[in-house]
């Protein structure tokens, strides 16, 4: 494996303006930062580059906004991030154009500046060189921070790399580290837990996986999609319907590759998508059709339990159950803990990730017990496939 260029490598960045690609998509409930760990594990980048008197320019997106959108602004972000670096933070209402050159313009050395939502210019997810060259004509290096993104080859988590000199964030380079220091000759059986919301973009990843762990144990808005390409009428639940063909094929896919599918037995569902709603635990045969599933059923915990005791090695993204709203975190934490307790007591190594994944796993209280966490969720699946990352491979040393 070549090696990174990093901070290390970047010499005197005095006076310098220096693009730091951050992953500040964290969760939010009504605007407000429910979960820290993303920009706490990108703080020492940006304070570093900050203490070397360089002008630290934050860009990163938030959400899958179609275009501009207040509801997906990062100014909320971008002051949760000032308060925890106990540094000031001026944000710039466009990530290009005048707004964003004016406020460069403005910043004294070691100031810190957080550009808008990259994601508002069609640009950013298309790699559109004009867009690139608008980005980096306020940059004099680019600085990839944002391991958990590295996945996507957009023109800020990849696209910059070919215009600016670029490097390594200490974050981008302990992510990598850890991960393969972790897991690149893991102990068998490997068992991986797959759940969340983005089915469509993590689906497909899944019929790669199931040739490299020995079970896979699948929940959340991912199980809905399985169970209805099952024909389990799954009622009002999340779901990608349209995803059913691809979802027989990874089941198809695990049976000739020798690897256990661990599908929900049963199910927690509830009539509105809120905390506290009226839930009730079903067998998967009677969900009603005006329901939605939220959270694993009580026997499907069980067999998940049951799975991890069976695991030399656990990999883990995304929640099983809508955690955020109680008690739909039930699944989750129960799962969460039994990895936790297993790992503790050194039966097992585990890694998690995922910006919700570690939100569920401090929610749980366990994230300190696990073996790595991870901020990466789809880009950690992807790095477990084996696949190049984008955001990563433009670092390495030519
Ligand atoms: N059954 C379900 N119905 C609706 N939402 C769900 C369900 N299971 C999980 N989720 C949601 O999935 C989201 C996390 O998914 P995802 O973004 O894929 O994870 P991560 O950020 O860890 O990679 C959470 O907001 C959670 O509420
Ligand atoms: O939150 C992220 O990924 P994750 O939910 O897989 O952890 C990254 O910021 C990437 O976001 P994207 O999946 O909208 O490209």
């Amino acid at each position: 494996m070549t090696a990174f260029r990093t901070l290390d490598d970047i010499g005197d960045v005095a006076g310098k303006r220096v693009l730091v690609r951050v992953d500040l998509n964290v969760p939010t409930e009504n605007g407000a930062v429910t979960d820290t760990t993303r920009i706490e594990r990108v703080a020492p980048t940006i304070l570093e580059l900050s203490r070397a008197h360089a002008k630290v320019i934050l860009l990163a997106h938030f959400g899958r906004p179609k275009g501009p959108d207040p509801k997906e602004s990062l100014r909320p972000v971008a002051e949760k991030t000032a308060e925890i670096l106990h540094r000031p933070v001026a944000f710039a209402e466009d990530c290009i154009g005048e707004a964003a050159a004016k406020a460069v313009a403005a910043m004294k050395d070691g100031d810190i500046l957080c550009l808008e939502n990259t994601r508002f210019h069609k640009g950013e997810e298309k790699n559109d060189p004009d867009f690139v060259k608008a980005l980096a004509a306020n940059g004099d290096i680019w600085v990839n921070d944002a391991f958990s993104a590295a996945h996507r080859a957009h023109a800020s988590t990849e696209g910059l790399g070919h215009v600016l000199p670029a490097y390594a964030g200490r974050t981008m380079q302990q992510e990598v580290e850890a991960l393969a220091r972790a897991l690149e000759n893991p102990k068998r059986p490997v068992a991986a837990v797959v759940g969340g919301a983005k089915v469509s973009t993590k689906l497909e990843l899944l019929g790669n996986l199931v040739g490299k762990v020995d079970a896979l144990v699948i929940g959340g808005g991912m199980a809905n999609t399985f169970l209805h390409a099952q024909g389990v009428s799954i009622g009002k639940s999340l779901a990608e319907r349209d995803l059913a063909d691809t979802a027989r094929d990874i089941l198809k896919k695990a049976q000739a590759a020798n690897c256990a599918i661990i599908l929900p037995v049963d199910a927690v569902i509830a009539y509105h998508f809120a905390a506290n709603a009226p839930s009730q635990a079903y067998g998967l045969d009677s969900i009603p059709l005006d329901a939605m599933i939220l959270d694993v059923g009580p026997q499907s915990i069980e067999r998940i339990k049951g799975a991890i005791d069976e695991a030399e090695t656990v990999v883990w993204n995304g929640p099983l159950g809508a955690f955020e709203l109680s008690p739909f975190d039930h699944g989750t934490v129960v799962a969460a803990k039994h990895v936790a307790a297993r790992t503790k007591a050194g039966k097992l190594l585990s890694v998690a990730g995922g910006g919700d994944t570690v939100a569920a796993l401090n929610h749980a209280g366990v994230a300190d017990h696990f073996s790595y966490v991870s901020t990466a969720g789809g880009a950690f699946l992807e790095w477990l496939e084996g696949k190049a990352l984008p955001g990563v491979e433009i670092l390495r040393k030519r």
